[in-house]
């Protein structure tokens, strides 16, 4: 099978061959364009950007299926929160999504992303480390590393895969 991912990101890749676990497949590393800004401000931006990310890197890979992953905040009463979605792209346009785990950023680093910076840079910045987002990330830096990047995705793509099996072994879809 051959697997498309939308990124070149080591935190998201690793996350993606984790998930397939045992599957043998061919993974693709794809510069898949989001189609949304660099640092998605909703989950509805963040969706979009993952499903663009998924659908684009299966179309120009010719793959099976395409892995879209996508990280965001999303404003809330109780905060700026983190947000990640995946997207998972049949070959036949099937579309899964499912999200990940969030917390609250403190207030001084969601303050310098109300101000229009990206969360990477600020990340690097504020913990005074290089490559961050793909490293442990921001929800690794603030979670003292129980929870990085890439296990968040790892979930991510389990639910993915999960719901498509779902649907191929109860639905009969392709
Ligand atoms: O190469 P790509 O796949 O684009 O990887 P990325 O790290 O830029 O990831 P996203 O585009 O999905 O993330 C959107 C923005 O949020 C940043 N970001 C998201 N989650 C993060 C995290 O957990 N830690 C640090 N930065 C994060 C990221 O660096 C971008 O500025
Ligand atoms: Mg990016």
């Amino acid at each position: 099978m051959k697997i498309a991912i939308g990124s070149k990101n080591p935190a998201k890749v690793n996350a993606v061959k984790a998930a397939f676990g045992q599957v043998s497949g061919i993974f693709l590393e794809v510069d898949a364009e989001s189609g949304v800004s660099n640092q998605p401000f909703s989950d509805e931006e963040t969706i979009k950007g993952a499903i663009n990310r998924a659908r684009n890197s299966q179309v120009s890979a010719f793959a099976d299926i395409g892995i879209g992953l996508e990280g965001g905040v999303v404003e809330t009463a109780f905060g700026l929160f983190l947000c990640n979605w995946g997207a998972l792209v049949t070959q036949s346009g099937k579309t899964f999504v499912s999200g990940g785990a969030r917390i609250p950023l403190p207030p001084e680093v969601a303050e310098m992303l109300r101000a229009g910076r990206e969360l990477g840079p600020v990340m690097s910045e504020y913990t005074q480390k290089n490559d961050v987002p793909k490293r442990e990330g921001a929800i690794g830096v603030f979670t003292n590393e129980r929870i990085t990047r890439s296990e968040m995705f790892r979930h991510i793509v389990q639910m993915l895969i999960g719901q498509c099996e779902y649907h191929k072994r109860f639905l009969n879809g392709d």
